[in-house]
């Protein structure tokens, strides 16, 4: 998006709610020409903390200030407050034209909120990046999380085209890919392939946890298997909360067809169904390796993590010596963010996507945080 005339006002993009999604929205806008980006919080020293690690221009914790002669505005709170805040902005004069978009996990309930509320001068259009991780806050934002990643928008039949035509310009700047779907339909589908997901993850690790007060043996031998399902379950607490409470009725009827599947697998092993579990196996394979590759670049496949490092210079040397003692081939290194003042960024690329799926374990045995 272009601000056009070097002499016009900046496009003022403001955040509220600076955190993992938030604050790596703020970092898509911020330091591009023509744009200036204001993040708020009800907690003064957060606002302090957004301006000192340079995620937004300027931060506030007046809603009103921040709301004022915005042109975009993005709510990225749990998707509890959602509703409030979206009440909160319906009082507030908004300059003519101005968005209002949300990042919430779920879709149905603020687009139904939304129509209700007449907003003055703005419009809302309801948003879902498909990118995220377990860890939270400002701290964990990064310009790239979004890059390739779908970016779901949920336009009504009374969104104006020319508002969802600036939002999709604005979002594409993040360099996601838009896809725009019914909100209702969007929370049945996440339901699915993410909502369940967490559900199932937590509930594994504390039946596991519940074993390990008996014999700790459990948490000493979880290896590969245990720990690839059950990344998720370190997610943010109350941010599932709201979004498990606010799906309710969707993730009631996931988790009874949940249990049906487990009945089934209970059956089969119970009679000794041999083809019938490896049927089970089979099917879910061909299901999961026919999932879009995580494609990167255009005419050879590139496959990327990033991989947060405080301190660049010895780091940058053990990370390839170890890559390449375990045989991993690397295929480019590259520093992405380098300031004193925030951790660094190095980006990882690899042609072969066995090659990057090895190095992340490597990796995180070593304590890395590596975000794919
Ligand atoms: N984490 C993910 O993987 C992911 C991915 C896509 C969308 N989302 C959605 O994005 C939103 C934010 O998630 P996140 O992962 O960035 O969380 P986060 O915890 O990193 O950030 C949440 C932000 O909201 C603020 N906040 C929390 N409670 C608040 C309250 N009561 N009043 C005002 N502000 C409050 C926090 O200070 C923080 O700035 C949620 O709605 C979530 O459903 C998350
Ligand atoms: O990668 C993760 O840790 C995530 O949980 C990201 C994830 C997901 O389930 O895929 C989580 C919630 C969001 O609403 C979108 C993406």
């Amino acid at each position: 998006m272009s601000n056009g005339a070097s002499d016009r006002d900046p496009v003022k993009v403001v955040i509220f709610g600076v955190g993992l999604i938030g604050g790596s929205l703020a970092l898509c806008y911020k330091g591009k020409p023509g744009f200036y980006v204001v993040g708020h919080s009800v907690n003064p020293k957060s606002v302090e903390k957004y301006v000192a690690l340079g995620v937004v221009d300027y931060a506030t914790t007046s809603l009103e200030e921040a709301a004022k002669d915005a042109d975009f505005i993005f709510v990225c709170v749990p998707v509890g407050m959602l509703d409030d805040y979206m009440e909160r902005l319906s009082r507030v004069a908004l300059k003519p034209g101005c968005i209002i978009t949300d990042v919430g996990s779920t879709k149905a309930s603020v687009v139904h909120h939304a129509s209700k509320l007449s907003l003055q001068g703005g419009v809302f259009i309801g948003g879902h990046p498909m990118a995220g991780g377990e860890r939270s806050g400002v701290e964990a934002a990064s310009s790239h999380l979004f890059e390739n990643a779908y970016y779901v928008l949920t336009p009504t039949a009374d969104t104006p085209p020319d508002a969802m035509e600036r939002l999709e310009q604005l979002i594409k700047m993040t360099k996601a890919h838009i896809v725009k779907v019914d909100a209702v339909e969007h929370d049945t589908i996440v339901g699915a392939i993410s909502h369940l997901p967490h559900v199932i993850a937590a509930a594994l690790v504390n039946q596991v946890a519940a074993y390990n007060e008996a014999n700790v043996l459990y948490a000493v031998l979880a290896a590969g298997g245990f720990r690839d399902i059950t990344r998720i379950a370190s997610s943010d607490p109350i941010m599932w909360r709201d979004i498990l409470l606010n799906n309710r009725e969707v993730v009631l009827k996931l988790i009874e067809d949940w249990q049906r599947e487990m009945s089934r697998f209970a059956g089969q092993i119970a009679a000794g169904d041999g083809a019938g579990v490896a049927e089970q196996f089979r099917t879910a394979g061909e299901f999961r390796n026919s999932l879009p590759e995580r494609r990167k670049g255009v005419i050879t496949s590139i496959y990327e993590c990033y991989v947060d490092v405080p301190d660049h210079p010895g780091i940058i040397g053990q990370i390839a010596t170890e890559l390449g003692d375990a045989k991993i081939n690397l295929s480019n290194l590259q520093i992405i963010e380098s300031r004193d003042d925030v951790p660094g960024v190095l980006r990882l690329s690899f042609r072969k996507e066995e090659d990057l799926d090895k190095a992340v374990v490597l990796l995180k045995l070593m304590n890395y945080t590596v975000h794919k």
